[in-house]
């Protein structure tokens, strides 16, 4: 199945979840055959007639391999299965049931289809020397490699590369998916993510970002209850245009953009105002904002003030993290890499856990953006979303956070409104299709919140 908004695991909470399942009674080798099973049936698809060589390495992520390999032949697969060092363990169970050709791995012929089962989250340091060459040589040759749980070579947890990865083409998650999925090198090595929970209960703070479900403003809503959002924005006209356009899209019933005239013409959902206090219901401070004198004093100004506040662009390189805790209000910091570096520090491997960590400190909801986007709570729930990469281009952050500033004006909760947001953003992204520029979203963000409501 493809998840959807399923938990996303640590290593260690996958184990923790299969003690859980074997101190209820199930046994590993049953567990494992279940795996099997579920990894022939998407071999067998992708498959498609053609031979295929089976990777199985000493640990559970072996065994589950020769399980495979086993359902596979038992369908009239041509099997063969290439070994790296001595099935132990549960593994070794896996490894007698199995009858048929069986090679080294530096020997694995290159056939169309090539299941990984050489590490798991097992991996415990580098693939160097003959596996590596070998992993190289499959990735040249195969058409299609499989991954059992995560491809080998990849951190379960950070999703780095330690050494060589097999890079996948379509990843089989066993119980749960795992953080090393949708960070570091694993975004681009695991190929399509399908998973199969095998039963298994697993629970986590951290999970994949689903659809939001929006309400339509009600019969007796104004502009005014709907949420106005002032926009602080700068000099630079372009950014200012982009977050108060998607502001206006993303539900706020009234934008008021405040700031030095740009000379920029705006349509009537966005008025040219001071922005009043009483009336905002979320105040975004820094597309285009600048960093000088004038730029200090506004940030100062709004931190200070008792509004829920969006703090995105240059606001984020004029504020520091800990001050933000002084804040009775929400805030919601929508950083990108070197935004978050500069606040918080550069994250070690684990970006999920750094934006938890991020957000605790701060007591601010933290969207962390890049090639995976994560949102995190203070209180120590976080979401995460791969969207396009065509969204790698000027002006779509502007976007973003105008659509945090209006779903916080509608929702008042600072956590949804920023998942209702990123998701909104990178629907809109997948509806404008690819080479979009950021003035294609706004179009597109009313099609994406019909499919919400
Ligand atoms: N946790 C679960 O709920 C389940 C786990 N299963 C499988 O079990 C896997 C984890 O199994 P294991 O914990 O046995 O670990 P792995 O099978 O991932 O790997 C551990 C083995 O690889 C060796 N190794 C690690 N890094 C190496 C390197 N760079 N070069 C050479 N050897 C290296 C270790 O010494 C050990 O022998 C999962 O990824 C999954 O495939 C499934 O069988 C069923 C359910
Ligand atoms: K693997």
């Amino acid at each position: 199945m493809r998840p959807v908004d399923a938990p996303i695991v640590t290593a260690a909470e996958m184990r923790a979840a299969e003690a859980a399942c074997f101190a209820g009674g199930a046994s590993q080798t049953a567990l494992m055959e279940a795996a099997a099973r579920a990894i022939a049936r998407e071999a067998a698809r992708f498959a498609m007639g053609r031979p295929i060589t089976v990777l199985a390495g000493a640990g559970n992520n072996g065994g589950d391999a020769f399980g495979a390999a086993r359902f596979l032949a038992e369908q009239g697969f041509d099997v063969v299965v290439a070994a790296l060092g001595q099935a132990g363990g549960g593994a070794a169970a896996m490894r007698s049931r199995w009858s048929g050709a069986t090679v080294a791995l530096h020997e694995a012929p290159v056939r169309p289809l090539v299941v990984d089962g050489l590490f798991g989250i097992g991996l415990s340091r580098a693939i160097t020397g003959a596996p590596a060459a070998a992993i190289e040589r499959l990735r040249a040759g195969a058409d299609f490699v499989l991954a059992i749980d995560i491809a080998s070579g990849l951190d379960a947890d950070s999703g780095e590369a330690r050494g060589i990865v097999l890079r996948a083409d379509a990843t089989l998650a066993l119980g749960a998916v795992k953080r090393g999925h949708f960070q570091g090198a694993g975004i681009g090595a695991s190929g399509a993510l399908l998973l199969d929970t095998l039963g298994l209960s697993v629970d986590s703070p951290v999970r994949m970002l689903a659809r939001p479900r929006l309400a339509a403003p009600g019969a007796a809503d104004h502009k005014y209850t709907r949420g106005l959002v002032g926009v602080v924005a700068g000099t630079m006209p372009g950014a200012a245009r982009l977050a108060a356009g998607a502001a206006a899209r993303g539900g706020a019933g009234y934008v008021v953009l405040a700031g030095e005239d740009a000379g920029v013409p705006f349509d009537a959902v966005v008025q040219r105002a001071a922005i009043d206090p009483e009336r905002a219901a979320a105040v975004l401070v820094g597309p285009g904002l600048g960093r000088g004198d004038m730029a200090c004093t506004l940030c100062e100004e709004w931190l200070s003030s008792d509004l829920t506040l969006v703090l995105d662009g240059d606001a984020l390189s004029l504020i520091d993290a800990d001050s933000l805790r002084l804040r009775t209000a929400p805030t919601v910091l929508t950083p990108h890499a070197g935004e978050f570096a500069r606040l918080f520090g550069e994250p070690s491997g684990d970006r999920i856990a750094a934006a938890l960590d991020a957000a605790q400190r701060s007591g601010a909801v933290v969207v962390l953006k890049g090639a995976t986007t994560i949102v995190a709570s203070s209180s120590g729930e976080a979401r995460v979303h791969r969207p396009s990469s065509w969204l790698s281009t000027a002006g779509t952050g502007d976007v973003l956070a105008g659509l945090v500033a209006a779903r916080l004006a509608v929702t008042k909760a600072p956590f949804r409104a920023a998942c209702e947001a990123v998701w909104l953003h990178a629907r809109a992204a997948a509806l404008a299709g690819p080479a979009l520029v950021a003035d294609d979203l706004a179009m597109h963000i009313p099609i994406a919140i019909a499919e919400c409501l």
